[in-house]
Protein backbone atom coordinates (compact mmCIF):
# COMPACT_ATOMS: atom_id res chain seq x y z
CA UNK A 1 0.00 0.00 0.00
CA UNK A 2 1.11 3.72 -0.81
CA UNK A 3 0.70 6.48 1.39
CA UNK A 4 1.15 10.17 1.33
CA UNK A 5 1.12 12.24 4.57
CA UNK A 6 0.87 15.54 4.24
CA UNK A 7 3.42 15.95 1.04
CA UNK A 8 3.98 19.38 0.29
CA UNK A 9 6.04 20.76 -2.52
CA UNK A 10 7.28 24.35 -2.79
CA UNK A 11 9.33 25.39 -5.79
CA UNK A 12 10.33 29.11 -4.14
CA UNK A 13 7.60 30.50 -2.69
CA UNK A 14 5.10 28.80 -4.70
CA UNK A 15 2.95 25.54 -3.54
CA UNK A 16 3.02 23.14 -6.40
CA UNK A 17 2.05 20.33 -4.24
CA UNK A 18 0.16 21.06 -1.06
CA UNK A 19 -0.42 18.81 1.47
CA UNK A 20 -1.93 15.81 -0.56
CA UNK A 21 -2.63 12.92 1.96
CA UNK A 22 -3.48 9.74 -0.16
CA UNK A 23 -3.81 5.91 0.42
CA UNK A 24 -3.65 3.59 -2.68
CA UNK A 25 -3.66 0.17 -2.16
CA UNK A 26 -2.29 -2.62 -3.36
CA UNK A 27 -3.78 -3.17 -7.24
CA UNK A 28 -5.72 -0.46 -7.74
CA UNK A 29 -5.58 1.98 -11.07
CA UNK A 30 -5.36 5.50 -10.05
CA UNK A 31 -6.18 8.28 -12.69
CA UNK A 32 -4.71 11.70 -11.36
CA UNK A 33 -6.39 14.68 -13.14
CA UNK A 34 -6.94 17.83 -12.97
CA UNK A 35 -5.74 20.81 -15.14
CA UNK A 36 -2.20 21.92 -16.56
CA UNK A 37 -0.08 23.22 -13.30
CA UNK A 38 -2.45 21.46 -10.91
CA UNK A 39 0.65 19.28 -9.38
CA UNK A 40 0.53 16.11 -10.97
CA UNK A 41 3.80 15.67 -12.32
CA UNK A 42 5.28 16.88 -9.36
CA UNK A 43 3.05 14.60 -7.07
CA UNK A 44 4.12 11.68 -9.30
CA UNK A 45 8.18 12.57 -9.53
CA UNK A 46 8.04 12.36 -5.56
CA UNK A 47 6.70 9.29 -4.95
CA UNK A 48 9.73 8.42 -7.60
CA UNK A 49 11.76 10.65 -5.76
CA UNK A 50 12.75 11.99 -8.86
CA UNK A 51 11.93 15.09 -6.87
CA UNK A 52 11.89 15.17 -2.97
CA UNK A 53 9.04 16.94 -0.67
CA UNK A 54 9.27 19.71 1.07
CA UNK A 55 7.13 18.69 3.77
CA UNK A 56 4.95 15.07 4.48
CA UNK A 57 6.58 11.41 4.28
CA UNK A 58 5.55 8.76 1.45
CA UNK A 59 5.56 5.43 2.65
CA UNK A 60 5.65 1.70 0.75
CA UNK A 61 4.45 -0.58 3.60
CA UNK A 62 6.73 0.70 6.17
CA UNK A 63 9.11 1.66 4.04
CA UNK A 64 9.04 5.81 4.10
CA UNK A 65 10.51 6.18 0.71
CA UNK A 66 11.28 9.82 1.32
CA UNK A 67 13.69 9.02 3.87
CA UNK A 68 15.91 6.52 1.19
CA UNK A 69 19.26 6.74 -0.02
CA UNK A 70 21.90 5.24 -2.31
CA UNK A 71 21.50 1.84 -2.70
CA UNK A 72 18.02 1.42 -0.79
CA UNK A 73 16.40 4.30 -2.77
CA UNK A 74 18.27 2.58 -6.26
CA UNK A 75 15.79 -0.34 -5.08
CA UNK A 76 12.89 1.45 -4.63
CA UNK A 77 13.34 3.06 -8.09
CA UNK A 78 13.35 -0.47 -9.46
CA UNK A 79 10.24 -1.52 -7.72
CA UNK A 80 8.52 2.02 -8.66
CA UNK A 81 8.51 1.77 -12.46
CA UNK A 82 8.10 5.33 -14.48
CA UNK A 83 6.35 5.98 -17.76
CA UNK A 84 6.70 9.16 -19.60
CA UNK A 85 4.85 11.30 -21.96
CA UNK A 86 7.64 11.25 -24.38
CA UNK A 87 8.75 7.63 -23.80
CA UNK A 88 12.90 7.79 -22.59
CA UNK A 89 13.67 5.50 -24.97
CA UNK A 90 16.85 5.30 -25.91
CA UNK A 91 16.65 5.79 -29.87
CA UNK A 92 19.58 4.23 -31.65
CA UNK A 93 19.11 1.04 -29.22
CA UNK A 94 17.20 -1.48 -30.58
CA UNK A 95 13.66 -2.18 -28.86
CA UNK A 96 15.07 -5.53 -27.14
CA UNK A 97 18.15 -3.48 -25.46
CA UNK A 98 15.61 -1.10 -24.63
CA UNK A 99 13.31 -3.21 -22.73
CA UNK A 100 16.63 -4.84 -21.00
CA UNK A 101 17.63 -1.98 -19.84
CA UNK A 102 13.98 -2.22 -17.08
CA UNK A 103 16.55 -5.15 -15.73
CA UNK A 104 19.40 -2.51 -15.20
CA UNK A 105 17.72 -2.16 -11.59
CA UNK A 106 18.93 -5.60 -10.96
CA UNK A 107 22.05 -6.11 -12.26
CA UNK A 108 25.89 -4.66 -11.80
CA UNK A 109 25.67 -1.16 -13.65
CA UNK A 110 28.87 -2.64 -15.74
CA UNK A 111 26.73 -5.73 -17.11
CA UNK A 112 24.10 -3.43 -17.65
CA UNK A 113 26.64 -0.74 -19.48
CA UNK A 114 28.26 -3.67 -21.63
CA UNK A 115 24.67 -4.92 -22.45
CA UNK A 116 25.65 -8.42 -20.87
CA UNK A 117 21.93 -10.21 -20.49
CA UNK A 118 21.90 -13.30 -19.61
CA UNK A 119 19.34 -16.05 -21.82
CA UNK A 120 16.97 -15.72 -19.12
CA UNK A 121 16.61 -11.70 -18.65
CA UNK A 122 16.70 -11.82 -23.01
CA UNK A 123 13.61 -14.45 -22.65
CA UNK A 124 11.38 -12.18 -19.65
CA UNK A 125 12.18 -9.03 -21.79
CA UNK A 126 10.93 -10.56 -25.07
CA UNK A 127 7.80 -12.30 -22.66
CA UNK A 128 7.21 -8.50 -21.70
CA UNK A 129 7.40 -7.12 -25.64
CA UNK A 130 5.03 -10.74 -26.74
CA UNK A 131 2.83 -9.08 -23.80
CA UNK A 132 2.50 -5.98 -25.86
CA UNK A 133 2.23 -7.04 -29.37
CA UNK A 134 5.48 -6.16 -29.90
CA UNK A 135 8.12 -9.08 -30.20
CA UNK A 136 8.04 -9.39 -33.76
CA UNK A 137 9.84 -5.75 -33.54
CA UNK A 138 12.26 -6.86 -30.91
CA UNK A 139 15.37 -6.25 -33.32
CA UNK A 140 14.40 -3.07 -34.48
CA UNK A 141 15.81 0.77 -33.57
CA UNK A 142 13.88 2.34 -31.23
CA UNK A 143 13.89 5.73 -33.33
CA UNK A 144 12.31 3.92 -36.06
CA UNK A 145 8.94 2.98 -34.07
CA UNK A 146 5.83 5.24 -34.03
CA UNK A 147 4.78 6.64 -30.84
CA UNK A 148 2.25 4.14 -29.91
CA UNK A 149 4.79 1.65 -30.35
CA UNK A 150 8.07 3.51 -28.52
CA UNK A 151 5.34 3.75 -25.24
CA UNK A 152 4.64 -0.39 -25.57
CA UNK A 153 8.32 -0.39 -25.75
CA UNK A 154 8.53 1.82 -22.49
CA UNK A 155 5.53 -0.28 -20.97
CA UNK A 156 7.72 -3.50 -21.56
CA UNK A 157 10.62 -1.75 -19.84
CA UNK A 158 8.77 -0.94 -17.14
CA UNK A 159 7.49 -4.26 -16.72
CA UNK A 160 11.04 -6.05 -16.83
CA UNK A 161 11.88 -4.07 -13.87
CA UNK A 162 9.43 -6.46 -12.32
CA UNK A 163 7.60 -3.17 -10.33
CA UNK A 164 4.99 -3.09 -7.56
CA UNK A 165 3.65 -0.04 -8.95
CA UNK A 166 4.13 1.91 -12.25
CA UNK A 167 3.54 5.39 -12.26
CA UNK A 168 2.87 6.86 -15.75
CA UNK A 169 2.69 10.77 -16.25
CA UNK A 170 0.56 11.50 -19.09
CA UNK A 171 1.52 8.50 -21.12
CA UNK A 172 -0.41 9.18 -23.87
CA UNK A 173 -0.38 12.40 -24.16
CA UNK A 174 1.25 12.46 -27.38
CA UNK A 175 -0.39 9.88 -28.88
CA UNK A 176 -3.16 9.34 -31.85
CA UNK A 177 -6.20 7.83 -30.79
CA UNK A 178 -5.91 4.29 -32.07
CA UNK A 179 -2.29 4.49 -30.29
CA UNK A 180 -4.40 6.04 -27.12
CA UNK A 181 -6.62 3.25 -26.43
CA UNK A 182 -3.60 0.45 -27.22
CA UNK A 183 -1.33 1.64 -24.61
CA UNK A 184 -4.10 2.44 -22.21
CA UNK A 185 -5.53 -1.15 -23.00
CA UNK A 186 -2.42 -2.12 -22.23
CA UNK A 187 -1.71 -0.38 -18.57
CA UNK A 188 -5.15 -1.75 -17.68
CA UNK A 189 -4.02 -5.59 -18.84
CA UNK A 190 -0.82 -5.13 -16.73
CA UNK A 191 -2.80 -3.52 -13.69
CA UNK A 192 -5.75 -6.26 -13.89
CA UNK A 193 -3.48 -9.27 -15.11
CA UNK A 194 0.39 -8.75 -12.51
CA UNK A 195 -2.07 -6.80 -10.04
CA UNK A 196 0.43 -3.78 -10.43
CA UNK A 197 -0.75 -0.83 -8.88
CA UNK A 198 -1.05 2.03 -11.96
CA UNK A 199 -1.33 5.94 -10.79
CA UNK A 200 -1.54 7.27 -14.02
CA UNK A 201 -1.85 11.39 -14.83
CA UNK A 202 -3.96 11.80 -17.34
CA UNK A 203 -6.04 15.04 -19.02
CA UNK A 204 -8.97 13.68 -20.82
CA UNK A 205 -11.41 13.04 -18.52
CA UNK A 206 -13.29 10.68 -20.49
CA UNK A 207 -10.33 8.11 -20.51
CA UNK A 208 -9.59 8.66 -17.09
CA UNK A 209 -13.63 7.70 -16.14
CA UNK A 210 -13.12 4.72 -18.49
CA UNK A 211 -9.79 3.22 -16.92
CA UNK A 212 -9.82 3.78 -13.81
CA UNK A 213 -10.79 2.32 -10.67
CA UNK A 214 -10.49 5.63 -8.71
CA UNK A 215 -9.73 9.04 -9.69
CA UNK A 216 -7.95 11.75 -7.49
CA UNK A 217 -8.89 15.14 -8.90
CA UNK A 218 -6.35 18.08 -8.10
CA UNK A 219 -6.24 22.21 -8.52
CA UNK A 220 -3.65 24.29 -7.09
CA UNK A 221 -1.77 21.44 -5.50
CA UNK A 222 -4.55 20.37 -3.26
CA UNK A 223 -6.44 17.06 -3.49
CA UNK A 224 -10.28 18.17 -4.52
CA UNK A 225 -11.76 14.85 -5.21
CA UNK A 226 -11.09 11.65 -4.58
CA UNK A 227 -13.55 8.76 -5.16
CA UNK A 228 -15.00 6.53 -8.00
CA UNK A 229 -15.46 7.57 -11.38
CA UNK A 230 -19.14 7.49 -11.23
CA UNK A 231 -19.28 10.06 -8.80
CA UNK A 232 -17.12 12.18 -10.88
CA UNK A 233 -20.09 14.52 -12.16
CA UNK A 234 -20.13 17.49 -14.93
CA UNK A 235 -20.60 19.68 -12.38
CA UNK A 236 -17.27 18.47 -10.25
CA UNK A 237 -15.23 18.16 -13.44
CA UNK A 238 -16.16 21.93 -14.33
CA UNK A 239 -14.90 22.91 -10.75
CA UNK A 240 -11.96 20.97 -11.63
CA UNK A 241 -11.20 22.32 -15.32
CA UNK A 242 -12.26 25.83 -15.25
CA UNK A 243 -12.27 26.90 -18.97
CA UNK A 244 -10.80 23.31 -19.88
CA UNK A 245 -13.95 21.58 -19.03
CA UNK A 246 -14.64 21.52 -23.14
CA UNK A 247 -11.40 20.13 -23.97
CA UNK A 248 -11.21 17.26 -21.81
CA UNK A 249 -14.60 15.77 -21.90
CA UNK A 250 -14.54 14.17 -25.57
CA UNK A 251 -14.98 10.72 -27.22
CA UNK A 252 -13.41 8.03 -25.18
CA UNK A 253 -11.87 4.85 -26.80
CA UNK A 254 -13.82 1.65 -25.82
CA UNK A 255 -11.85 -0.15 -23.30
CA UNK A 256 -10.62 -3.60 -23.51
CA UNK A 257 -12.07 -4.90 -20.19
CA UNK A 258 -15.08 -3.55 -18.78
CA UNK A 259 -15.31 -1.48 -15.36
CA UNK A 260 -16.58 -3.38 -13.04
CA UNK A 261 -15.44 -6.21 -10.17
CA UNK A 262 -12.58 -3.70 -9.67
CA UNK A 263 -10.73 -3.52 -6.49
CA UNK A 264 -12.08 -1.41 -3.96
CA UNK A 265 -10.17 1.67 -3.31
CA UNK A 266 -9.22 3.62 0.51
CA UNK A 267 -9.86 7.25 0.90
CA UNK A 268 -7.56 9.37 2.45
CA UNK A 269 -7.15 7.85 5.94
CA UNK A 270 -9.47 5.22 5.29
N1 LIG B 1 11.15 22.47 -11.38
C1 LIG B 1 10.22 23.41 -11.18
N2 LIG B 1 10.58 24.68 -10.82
C2 LIG B 1 9.65 25.63 -10.59
N3 LIG B 1 8.31 25.42 -10.70
C3 LIG B 1 7.91 24.20 -11.06
C4 LIG B 1 8.83 23.12 -11.32
N4 LIG B 1 8.11 22.02 -11.65
C5 LIG B 1 6.82 22.37 -11.61
N5 LIG B 1 6.69 23.68 -11.26
C6 LIG B 1 5.43 24.40 -11.09
O1 LIG B 1 4.61 23.63 -10.24
C7 LIG B 1 3.25 23.70 -10.68
C8 LIG B 1 2.74 22.27 -10.92
O2 LIG B 1 3.40 21.74 -12.06
P1 LIG B 1 3.16 20.25 -12.58
O3 LIG B 1 4.03 20.05 -13.76
O4 LIG B 1 3.29 19.33 -11.45
O5 LIG B 1 1.63 20.33 -13.01
P2 LIG B 1 0.79 19.32 -13.87
O6 LIG B 1 -0.53 19.22 -13.23
O7 LIG B 1 1.57 18.06 -14.05
O8 LIG B 1 0.67 20.08 -15.24
P3 LIG B 1 0.74 19.50 -16.74
O9 LIG B 1 -0.52 18.72 -16.93
O10 LIG B 1 0.82 20.74 -17.58
O11 LIG B 1 1.99 18.68 -16.81
C9 LIG B 1 3.23 24.57 -11.91
O12 LIG B 1 2.90 25.88 -11.52
C10 LIG B 1 4.65 24.51 -12.40
O13 LIG B 1 5.00 25.69 -13.09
Amino acid sequence: MLRLEGVTKSFGGKRAVDQVSLVVPTGQLVGVIGRSGAGKSTLLRMINRLGDPTQGRILFGDTDITQLKGRALRQWRARCAMIFQQFNLAGRLDVLNNVMMGRAFHVPTSRALLKLWSDDEKAQALSALESLDMARLAGQRADTLSGGQQQRVAIARALVQEPDIILADEPIASLDPRNTKVVMDALLHINKHFGITVVCNLHSLDLARSYCDRLVGMAAGRVVFDDVPAALTDAVARDLYGLEAGEVVGEAPPVLMPVGARPGFALAGS
